[in-house]
Formats: C-alpha cells, structure tokens, sequence
C-alpha cells in the first residue's frame, strides 16, 4: 500500500497559460504526489485528461532532491514536465505562470520572487497588470556556426544552436506555412550535436527588431508558445543583425510574436535576458486520484 496515494481522495489542480503555452498546476508543497511520466501525459492528454503542453508542479525547494540546494535562496521549486512526460531543464512560460500562482494562492508577494527551476534559481516580477518578468540568464551559442540544418518534407534550412537552459534549433525561414503541419518533429541534422533531443524554432522578419516564430517543442509537439524558445529567437536574431550588447554596452529590445500572442525581450550588456508576456490562472478543480493512480 502507498500511504500517501492511498489517502488521497482527490488532487487538486489549476489550469493556466502564458501566451496560450498552457499547464496543469499541481500544488504538492511538500513533495508527496509521486508522478510518473505516464501519470503526466495523461494529465496532459487533450481529450481523455485536462490537457496541456505540460505540468507544473509546484513542491517547497527543501521537499525536492533537486532543489533543496536552493531553499535558502527560493522557496518554492518548479517540477516541470514535458506533456509526453519527459523532464526539461526550464521552461520560460512555465516559470511565468507558475509565479502568477504562488501570487494568486498567496504563497508569495506581488513583485519580485525568485523560483527554483532545473535550470537554477530564477528572479521573477510579477505586476499587477497580468504581465510576468522573467530573467532567464544567458544564452550560450555553443556552435558549430554552420552546418545544422532542419527539415521539414522537401524543406531544408540552415539552424543556429542556442541553449537557454535547454537546447534549440532556431531556423530563418521565408514562410512560418513552409514548417507545415509540424505534426512530426522536424529533422535535425547532424544529430549528434542533440543528444538530448531539440527544440525546433521557425522564425520570420515582422519589422525591425520584431520577428514571429512557430516551434516544435521537445516532448510537447507544436506548442502556441515557447519562453525559452523565444529568448533563443531573439539572440539568433540578433546576432544574425549584427547586434550584441555585449560589445555595443547598450541593451537591445526585440519583439517576439508567437501563435499564442506576443513577448518581450530584452538582453542586457552582461548577456542576461529578461522576458515579459502575460501569464493567466484561470481555472482550479479536483481530479479523481483513482483515476490518475489506476
Ligand atoms: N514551453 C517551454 C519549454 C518547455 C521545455 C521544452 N519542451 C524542452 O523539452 O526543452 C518554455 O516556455 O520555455
């Protein structure tokens, strides 16, 4: 018998968004909600469960192998799952949301908190006007320059590697249409330099300094929006314009429109990045614990 899943009637969730990248909320403050991968894409499931691109689940820093490193610096941790119920390192809208929660349930202050993610401690401002700041930390283009390609059917495009914490593929392409469907994970080649599976951004020119993506999110699928995904964009955009605070000491702003609305994001001399978008709680109810444990 497992004492603590076969006392529990019913689990508690929330359902939120940032920039439609939506997530089932779990409150387990101290860590007794076991959740396999198969439990989390169940959840996830759009028809026969809540659905979602993933799970937030929201456990104190000190209740978490992973985090407990970091209670002293952030209170609360963000377990955040993959809807096929694989583990990723970070998630930027995942980050935003889970904040608007911890305001929302009254477990932090409006303002500034910091969250623990897989990805380290992160610094977030939530405002009261329903947007949600993140400084995501730096981006590492660890290369090779060329010679990473993705493809989708007859199209093939160069790619820049960029990881936020998690790895991406951010291609330029003339039409977001030119992705398709994105039904299957697009090809990216040489494999090799993705051991750990890739998200794949497609991303096209608005206007100065604005571009809008489609992404392929690692064990998610096409997804509405991605925060890493878009922090990735917008320093391969930047770069590929010629424009680096780094050297210039000055921060540059740039415009990234997603399927599920609009962010901000701005990377700063010291190559941090901040990312501001709005971030929603909109729903709460019980799920059956028999159900998620049969
Ligand atoms: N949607 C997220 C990214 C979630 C993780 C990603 N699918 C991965 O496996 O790396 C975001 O907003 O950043």
């Amino acid at each position: 018998m497992d004492p603590v899943n076969d006392t529990v009637k019913g689990i508690r969730f929330l359902k939120g968004h940032g920039t439609e990248n939506d997530f089932v909320i779990l409150p387990d403050p101290d860590g007794l909600l076991a959740l396999s991968a198969p439990q989390v894409a169940r959840l996830c499931d759009r028809r026969a469960g809540i659905g979602a691109d993933g799970v937030l689940r929201v456990v104190r820093s000190a209740a978490h192998p992973e985090a407990e490193r970091y209670a002293a610096d952030a209170e609360w941790f963000m377990d955040y799952r993959n809807s096929d119920g694989s583990i990723a390192e970070m998630c930027g809208n995942g980050v935003r949301v889970f904040a608007r929660y911890l305001v929302l349930a009254g477990l932090a202050e409006q303002g500034d908190l910091a969250v623990a993610t897989r990805g380290g401690v992160k610094q977030v401002h939530v405002s009261a006007d329903g947007d949600v700041t993140v400084r995501m930390g730096r981006a590492a283009l660890p290369g090779p320059e060329t010679g990473i390609e993705v493809a989708v059917g007859a199209h093939r495009w160069p790619a820049r590697n960029v990881n936020m914490g998690n790895p991406h593929a951010v291609a330029f392409v003339a039409d977001l249409a030119d992705a398709g469907t994105l039904y299957d994970a697009p090809e990216v080649t040489p494999a090799a330099v993705y051991p750990e599976g890739v998200n794949v951004e497609f991303v096209v020119d608005r206007a100065p300094r604005h571009v809008a993506l489609r992404v392929h999110e690692r064990g998610s699928g096409e997804t509405r929006s991605c925060g890493t995904g878009a922090c990735a964009v917008m320093v391969a955009t930047a770069r590929r314009d010629g424009v680096d605070p780094a050297v210039t000491g000055e921060p540059v702003t740039y415009t990234v429109d997603v399927p599920g609305g609009r962010l901000v994001i701005t990377e700063r001399p010291d190559g941090e990045i901040e990312m501001t978008g709005p971030a929603v709680v909109l729903a709460e109810g019980e799920l059956d614990a028999s159900w998620l444990h049969a």
